[in-house]
């Protein structure tokens, strides 16, 4: 077969937490004002960037943010809160809409706080998924997950958060070997991964609220 007919079409699930209370590592160094345009402006970066790589067919946004809303993505409402770690049950809730929507489709849960993501990096990481079940990219400290992918016959197991990329190896969910380097791993938590951003080329958003930053 060639490459075309092995491409597999992805929806990805970007799950996005109300501004206002997201990225509180970084309230040390951020007020909450900027803190919150910076988790809209990566977000919608994250997506644009999903949307441009070839191998995605659909982009919803999990969250209960009314800033966050566009034409070229879908928004799934934030879900109630369960037992479950609310990140992973947000996952879920972006899978369900997706399954819901095309059954048997392959679904990839994306951080939104990917700020430096190339379509081509995603697109890399995609190909490798579409050749197993389940797969997982680690973040670039190797402990948590950026990317958690499931081909349309397995339902995805959504664990986020460190230690996770562990448990997913552990749950037998092939680690996708993708670059140190590759954009899919590089969220932002931390101060020194807001500095690092200043040397690294960002989506349109992130990069002009960083030059605000900068001024
Ligand atoms: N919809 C939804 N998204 C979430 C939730 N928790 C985290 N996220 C998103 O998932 C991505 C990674 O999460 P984190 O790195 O923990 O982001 P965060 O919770 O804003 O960061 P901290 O407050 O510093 O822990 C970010 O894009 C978050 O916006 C949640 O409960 N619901
Ligand atoms: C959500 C994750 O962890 P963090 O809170 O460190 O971004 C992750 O990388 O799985």
């Amino acid at each position: 077969m060639t490459s075309i007919e092995r491409a597999v079409p992805w929806v990805v699930v970007v799950p996005v937490k109300v501004a206002t209370e997201g990225k509180s590592r970084l309230a040390g160094v951020l007020d909450e004002r900027v803190r919150a345009a910076l988790v809209r402006a990566m977000a919608l970066d994250t997506v644009d960037a999903a949307l441009a790589a070839s191998h995605v067919r659909r982009v919803l946004v999990v969250t209960a943010d009314p800033a966050l809303s566009g034409s070229s993505f879908g928004v799934v409402p934030e879900p109630a809160r369960t037992s479950r770690p609310p990140l992973d049950a947000a996952v879920l809730a972006g899978v369900a809409a997706a399954r819901a929507a095309a059954p048997g489709v392959a679904v990839a849960a994306l951080l939104g706080d990917l700020p430096a993501l190339q379509p081509a990096d995603l697109d890399a990481a995609l190909a490798l998924a579409a050749t197993v079940p389940r797969g997982f990219v680690a973040d670039a400290e190797g402990t948590g997950t950026t990317l958690l992918t499931a081909l349309g016959a397995v339902d995805p197991v959504p664990h986020f958060g460190t230690g996770s990329a562990a448990a997913h190896a552990a749950a037998g969910h092939v680690r996708l070997d993708v670059p140190l380097a590759s954009s899919v791993r590089r969220d932002v938590d931390l101060p020194a991964d807001l500095e690092a951003l200043e040397a690294t080329r960002v989506g349109r958003r992130t990069a002009a609220l960083l030059a605000r930053l900068l001024g």
